[in-house]
């Protein structure tokens, strides 16, 4: 690589546009044109992306062909995180932990670009997933000083939600190469300053590890400066794939060789890889293998002593969420504490487990209903793996003639799911649907029910009987039986609705005339579904689908919690195309619930762990340690999932 002094520009105005060749979009080659910031001045010599800022800030329409759409997105991320505008408000976070495989690998790369740099004013920085500083390369004595200012210093964190638009954090906000140039930064002690960050990845897993970032005076920026980076993060994950190869060869060999030799349920865990044989897949529910993994997981970092001893756990057993109990036993692989996670400094072992289900599931799952593909449902949308095992157990349940329950939060799509498997089984058989909810204002309620009972055929669907009081739900229940005593329940199929948070006791009577149940997953669960939903959605909103959702709004969509699930976002496209009848909908059309969003797009393996911890924490009054410990969680695990997911805790805590 040559010297990097070519892309270095002299006498720029600080508040001013790019050197010539990156001025003007639509003109120079297409990094350039990515480049490029406007330099028009406003009438009154005012920078027209700064007047931008200071309409965004004040909440005033801002011209869009001014800001990049990247940064109008980071923007309003960084409002929404109630980031402050005029100061930085940064703390020390702690040691940036040097001994991650990430850090280990990047000091040679840093190194040697920081050689080559040769005192140019130009800063090199690596930071973890999180956005924290590890390391920081500076020649130049006056950008060193200023980089203190600004606090860009190993130990604390420049991601988004603290710092808003930069090169560190809107590159791992975005998931991509990110420049942010002078009045592009949200904080205004940051406007004059210029960054390029990408992110690192792992290469096998693809998981973000880091940023590799340049800074420098905004002055000084040049097009060049996100190629240069570029190339640096090339070779960094170059670096990373020669260490990590050995490393997961290692385990694949171990874990195949297990497989082999085991005939039962296996699990390979490593660094960012699980991988679970056959029988793990088809004899755990998805939770199950969740809460196996979270487990083994947890076993292995506090078997692994200091200085690469082992103490071995023996046999570990473990309550699964379906009710069945399973015995776990844990054998490291490789080098035992020899790598460390990048977000804290307990020891990450790989390792291969082997697992004997003790007790069987309290509610089996039937196996054909399972493993048998489910077309998908008319008037539905949705191939994600939670709402795909509803649907299964549902059509599975009515394949049987049984009568079923259907549970989950409000608005998941219980009444919908259980319609579509009717329309699609017993097309021309009437579907009723009662609403218990009503029961509490008309008497006649449970008359209606009756008369549905004594001659109905088809399926008749009660929602929301956890509306229905004590005595309401014992004659309901009467009724129930009577038509089972009467062997009338093959003519007509009876599904029930509830919330299962609402459930009581008294409930208990009623529902045990049901066989089946079936938990219906709240969005957030299998917010994959939502790249369906919503064109789905907008399709049944607007004429011949003329409005559509660009990356920037759906990246808010997806990473949004639901807590009305499936009949929210329904409401929410409802409300935006009232608005915007035609196009794309963007960031800022998305009313502003939307903009509550999680860190970054949870998988649903996470999301299921972040609602656990968020019930544990809520159980406990916010106590982390004790909520930790309900989990069997260690206490390093709960804070650093606490920070990742970004759950806002309780002072309590
Ligand atoms: N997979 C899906 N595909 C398309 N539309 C869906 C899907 N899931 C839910 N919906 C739609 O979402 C809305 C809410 O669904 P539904 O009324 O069935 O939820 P619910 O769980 O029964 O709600 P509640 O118990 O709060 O009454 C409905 O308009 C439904 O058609």
């Amino acid at each position: 690589m040559g010297r990097a002094s070519t892309w270095l520009h002299q006498n720029v105005p600080e508040s001013g546009g790019l050197p010539d060749r990156g001025r003007s979009p639509g003109c120079g080659s297409p990094l350039d044109t990515a480049l490029a910031v406007p330099e028009q001045r406003l009438p009154g010599g005012r920078d027209p992306l700064a007047e931008a800022r200071d309409r965004f800030l004040a909440a005033e329409p801002v011209d869009r062909s001014v800001v990049r759409e990247p940064i109008l997105a980071s923007w309003w991320r960084s409002k929404e995180w109630n980031v402050a505008a005029d100061r930085l408000d940064l703390s020390y976070r702690g040691d940036p932990n040097l001994d991650s495989t990430l850090a280990r690998s990047a000091e040679p790369v840093l190194r040697h670009l920081f050689e080559q740099l040769d005192g140019q004013p130009i800063s090199i920085v690596l930071t973890d997933a999180s956005g924290l500083v590890l390391r920081r390369f500076t020649g130049d004595d006056k950008l060193e000083r200023q980089l203190d200012r600004i606090m860009l210093i190993p130990g604390f964190s420049y991601a988004e939600d603290i710092v808003g638009t930069n090169g560190i954090g809107t590159a791992l906000e975005s998931g991509g190469p990110t420049h942010v140039f002078g009045h592009e930064h949200y904080a205004e002690r940051l406007e004059g300053m210029a960054c390029a960050g990408v992110p690192v990845r792992d290469p096998l897993s693809g998981k973000t590890l880091g940023v590799i970032d340049l800074t420098c005076w905004r002055r000084d920026a040049d097009p060049l400066m996100l190629s240069l980076v570029r190339s640096t993060a090339d070779q960094l994950n170059q670096a990373l794939t020669e260490t990590s190869n050995s490393r997961d060869l290692r385990l694949l060999q171990e874990y195949t060789r297990a497989c082999r030799h085991s005939g039962g349920i296996v699990l390979g865990l490593g660094n960012d890889i699980v991988m679970l044989n056959d029988h793990a897949r088809k004899a755990l529910a998805p939770a199950d293998q969740a809460a196996l993994i979270c487990r083994a997981t947890e076993t292995m970092a506090s078997a692994a002593g200091p200085r690469g001893r082992w103490r071995p756990p023996g046999a570990v057993t473990v309550d699964l969420p379906s009710g069945a109990v399973a015995k776990m036993f844990c054998r490291p692989v490789g080098e035992l504490g020899a790598i460390t996670t990048a977000v804290d400094s307990a020891p990450l072992t790989d390792g291969v487990v082997h697992v004997k289900l003790v007790t069987p599931a309290t509610v089996p799952l039937p196996e054909a209903a399972v493993s048998r593909a489910t077309m998908s449902l008319p008037g539905l949308v949705g191939g994600g793996a939670a709402w795909r095992r509803a649907s299964r157990l549902t059509e599975a349940s009515y394949e049987r003639g049984e009568w079923l329950v259907l549970e989950g939060e409000p608005g998941v799509g219980k009444l919908a799911l259980v319609r579509a498997v009717h329309q699609r089984r017993n097309p021309a058989a009437p579907c009723h649907v009662l609403d218990a909810a009503e029961a509490a204002h008309d008497r006649d309620w449970l008359a209606q029910v009756r008369a549905e009972l004594s001659g109905g055929t088809g399926l008749l669907v009660l929602r929301h009987v956890h509306a229905l009081n004590a005595r309401q739900a014992r004659t309901l229940a009467g009724a129930l039986e009577e038509v089972k005593a009467a062997g009338r329940d093959a003519d007509l199929l009876v599904a029930v609705t509830l919330d299962g948070s609402a459930a009581r006791a008294d409930l208990n009577g009623l529902l045990r005339l049901f066989p089946g149940s079936v938990a219906v997953p709240p969005l957030r669960h299998h917010s994959e579904d939502l790249r369906d939903l919503v064109p789905f959605f907008l399709g049944k909103l607007s004429q011949q689908g003329r409005v559509r959702c660009s990356s920037a709004a759906m990246q808010l969509l997806l990473r949004h919690t639901w807590p009305g699930n499936t009949a929210q976002l329904w409401q929410v496209l409802k409300q935006v195309v009232q608005r915007r009848r035609a196009g794309q909908i963007q960031p800022e059309d998305l009313p502003p619930e939307c903009w509550t969003v999680s860190r970054r797009v949870l998988s649903p393996l996470e999301s299921i762990e972040r609602d656990a911890i968020v019930q544990s924490l809520l159980d406990h009054g916010g106590n982390k340690i004790r909520a930790a410990a309900a989990l069997g969680m260690s206490r390093a695990t709960i804070y650093r999932r606490i920070h990742e997911y970004g759950i806002i805790t309780t002072p309590a805590g």
